[in-house]
């Protein structure tokens, strides 16, 4: 499945906050979206994928302008992963998991065996059977993003979209969920857009990258490309130091943040 967005304009009432947004996604790749507080990521991706309406320009699933699109076809393509925190029900992580599958069911029909079983695999997946019957009310941040991954994994989607994923965790779990994202993309082919507040962890997992800036402006391309130290002092007004080294043959890049400029 290709995603695209070509021209994208958005503003609540006279503020406007996204101009001229053009990007692609194709199979298996993964978009980090990055930009300082307020600056429209969450708006963004609620434009992208239909939830708000563009003021101008479009989205694009294969070619298929968005709006023109059936929802149930549309969601059963697309997996939103909102933030964790604030979503918690009283569901335990099964029953939340098998929400997920609502893409599929009609109105009033309960969820099945075949739900069931969807719910199951992707908990699988994901690592996170043994909280089957936790209460999402009673789970750690870490846990119930790790259950909203497997929620949005039972529609079998083409394309996850996280809003920041990582944000509250520790560093365990922040590892934990980039290389679920990055499996999912590479062994499976699920695309994923992330917004994240960190460009090393964009780094790691990205292939793209689109940085929106306070003046409006916004930068998309190769993740590697996009985050560099100029790029970053004028998004966020912040001097970096970009480091590359390996360890055990592999290559790692880290974002230390120097001053202020
Ligand atoms: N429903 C709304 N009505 C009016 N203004 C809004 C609404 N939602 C968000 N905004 C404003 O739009 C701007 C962009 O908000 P958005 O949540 O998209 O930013 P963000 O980049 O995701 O921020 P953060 O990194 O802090 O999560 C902010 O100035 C915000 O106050």
């Amino acid at each position: 499945m290709i995603f695209r967005v070509e021209n994208g304009c958005f503003g609540y009432k006279e503020k406007q906050i996204l101009k001229s947004i053009s990007f692609t996604v194709g199979d298996g790749e993964v978009l980090s979206v990055l930009g300082s507080n307020g600056v429209g990521k969450t708006t963004l991706l609620k434009c992208m994928m239909g939830l708000l309406k563009w003021n101008s320009g479009h989205s694009y699933v294969d070619d298929q302008e968005i709006s023109q699109m059936k929802h149930k076809d549309f969601w059963k393509k697309i997996a939103y992963v909102p933030q964790a925190k604030g979503a918690a029900f009283g569901y335990s992580a099964l029953d939340m998991v098998t929400l997920g599958r609502s893409a599929h069911l009609g109105t009033f029909a309960q969820p099945g065996k075949e739900d069931r079983k969807a719910a199951e695999e992707a908990m699988e997946e994901i690592g996170v059977t043994y909280l089957r019957d936790k209460l999402c009310t009673e789970m750690s941040g870490g846990e119930l993003q790790m259950v909203l991954i497997a929620r949005a994994l039972t529609i079998f989607p083409s394309m996850l979209v996280l809003d920041e994923p990582e944000s509250n965790l520790d560093f365990k779990n922040q590892l934990i969920i980039l290389e679920t994202i990055q499996k999912l993309s590479k062994n499976r082919g699920i695309s994923a857009i992330v917004n994240t507040h960190y460009p090393e962890h964009a780094l790691k997992i990205s292939d793209k990258a689109l940085l929106l800036n306070q003046d409006g402006t916004n930068i998309f391309g190769d993740a590697a490309e996009v985050i560099n130290v100029e790029n970053m002092r004028h998004s966020f007004s912040v001097q970096v130091h970009i480091n590359q080294f390996s360890v055990d043959g592999r290559e790692y890049r880290s974002v230390v943040p120097l001053h202020l400029v």
